[in-house]
Formats: C-alpha cells, sequence, structure tokens
C-alpha cells in the first residue's frame, strides 16, 4: 500500500514546479510522465491542440469530462478571462483530491463543488464535481445556475462520449456554435462518438492528428462545432 501513481505526479510537481506558476506546473507534470512514469494526461503535443481551440473559441463556460490530476484543466483555465467558469467533473475521489492539491500548488482559484461549505455563486474559476457525468449532466443547470457551455472537453470512459453528448443536447447545455473537443478518438478510440459526431447534420466535425500523450503512437482530438 505505497503511493499511487497522480500521489507520485502530486510529490514530483511539489518538489519541482514553482508555487503559484500554472505554467511550471504543467511542464513538471509533463517532464515526470515523459521521463519518470506515463499517466493519462491529454499531454503536451495533444495540450498545445487544445490551447488553440480553447484561445480560438474564447469560452466564457467550460465542462471538462474527467479530470485526472487535473492537467487538462489547468491548460484550459490559465487562457480563460476572469469571469469565466470551468466545470470538471471526476468521478473517483482520490483523483480529484490529487487534482485540487495540484491546483493549489498551481495557485489556480479552484473549488470543491461537491463540499458543503461553500460560498454561494461561482466565487472561483474552476469548479470541481465529484460523480458520474451521466448523474451530474442533467443536475448543472439547477445546481450551477449555468445554461449553456460555449467549450466542451471530452476525456473520460471513451465508451460515455456518445451517450454524455446526446445528454448534454437533450439537457440543452449546447447552444449553436458549441465547440465539443473530444480526446482520445484514435487510441483508445471512441469509434460510435465518431461516427455520430461525423455524420449528423448537427454537427461539424474535424480529425486533429497527433500522439498519445508521451508515446509514439498515433493519436488525435476531434473537434465538433454544434450547429443548434
Ligand atoms: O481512460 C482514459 N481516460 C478516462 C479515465 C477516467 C474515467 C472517468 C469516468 C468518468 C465518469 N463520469 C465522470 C467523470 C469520469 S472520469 C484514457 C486512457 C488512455 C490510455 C490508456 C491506456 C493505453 F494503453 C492507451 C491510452 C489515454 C487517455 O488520454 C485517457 O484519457
Ligand atoms: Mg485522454
Amino acid at each position: 500500500s505505497g503511493t499511487t501513481r497522480p500521489m507520485r505526479i502530486l510529490h514530483y510537481v511539489q518538489r519541482s514546479a514553482k508555487c503559484g506558476d500554472v505554467l511550471s506546473v504543467i511542464s513538471a507534470i509533463d517532464s515526470f510522465c515523459s521521463k519518470v512514469e506515463w499517466a493519462m494526461n491529454v499531454g503536451d503535443k495533444k495540450g498545445e491542440i487544445l490551447d488553440a481551440v480553447v484561445l480560438e473559441t474564447r469560452p466564457r463556460y467550460v465542462l471538462e469530462l474527467g479530470t485526472y490530476c487535473g492537467y487538462s484543466t489547468m491548460r484550459i483555465a490559465r487562457l480563460l478571462p476572469p469571469g469565466a467558469r470551468l466545470i470538471t467533473i471526476e468521478m473517483n475521489s482520490h483523483y480529484a483530491q490529487v487534482a485540487k492539491e495540484l491546483f493549489q500548488h498551481a495557485g489556480l482559484d479552484a473549488q470543491d463543488k461537491s463540499a458543503e461549505k461553500r460560498p454561494a455563486g461561482p466565487t472561483c474559476k474552476v469548479e470541481l464535481l465529484l460523480g458520474s457525468s451521466s448523474v451530474l449532466i442533467p443536475q448543472l443547470k439547477k445546481k450551477l445556475d449555468i445554461d449553456k457551455f460555449d467549450l466542451v472537453f471530452i476525456d473520460h470512459w471513451k465508451v460515455s462520449y456518445l451517450p454524455d453528448t446526446r445528454l448534454l443536447e437533450e439537457c440543452g447545455l449546447l447552444k449553436s456554435g458549441s465547440v465539443l473537443l473530444a480526446d482520445n478518438v484514435t487510441c483508445p478510440g471512441a469509434p460510435d462518438y465518431l461516427e455520430y459526431v461525423r455524420n449528423s447534420p448537427r454537427y461539424r466535425s474535424q480529425y486533429f492528428p497527433s500522439q498519445l500523450e508521451y508515446l509514439q503512437v498515433e493519436d488525435g482530438v476531434e473537434k465538433s462545432v454544434f450547429l443548434g
């Protein structure tokens, strides 16, 4: 019962990244995961595609499905203007705890929305929700007073990409122009999701070829604009 991989990432960051410097936290995670131990962060190569889509979309409301250690959460949050809100959903309470501690090290203004004691209203940019996406997505409007998302970064169970996208549509959480960006559509792959967004008249979809994080394996992200 030693340490877990997320804990080893956290300890490396706490030892080697500058407090309050989100870029040094991001690059510390990348150097640990490329030199010491692989982990399922979106990584630096696909991360640059994510950055470009965030900058191009200039989103005010962002949803992330699958926090893990919060690497992509931090990549997104650092590019958001004040007043923007980033909701990230994680299923695993240990991953969520590590992510929170990494956000603290990075000086990111983050809040655990699953905690009871919290000030009313969105006092911070990153709001971490603990639970399953299929349960939480239908609660977002009521719980967080959010109407539509401008950008959704999908990076959780690959079999959940399609059902959760359908759920986002049904819950009225997407508007014309909303952007979905899905990680791992080649490896591990999300074939039913790809088939849907590439063939549905309600999406304009584009594939960005890249590589699986920290490896020379083909992967890519799919950007799909909801047309309403
Ligand atoms: O599984 C992956 N990510 C999901 C894990 C989080 C599960 C959750 C479910 C859930 C439900 N509701 C709310 C929140 C959540 S979080 C994943 C896996 C690989 C990979 C692994 C082995 C391999 F050989 C090659 C690639 C690479 C990646 O980039 C990944 O993202
Ligand atoms: Mg991924």
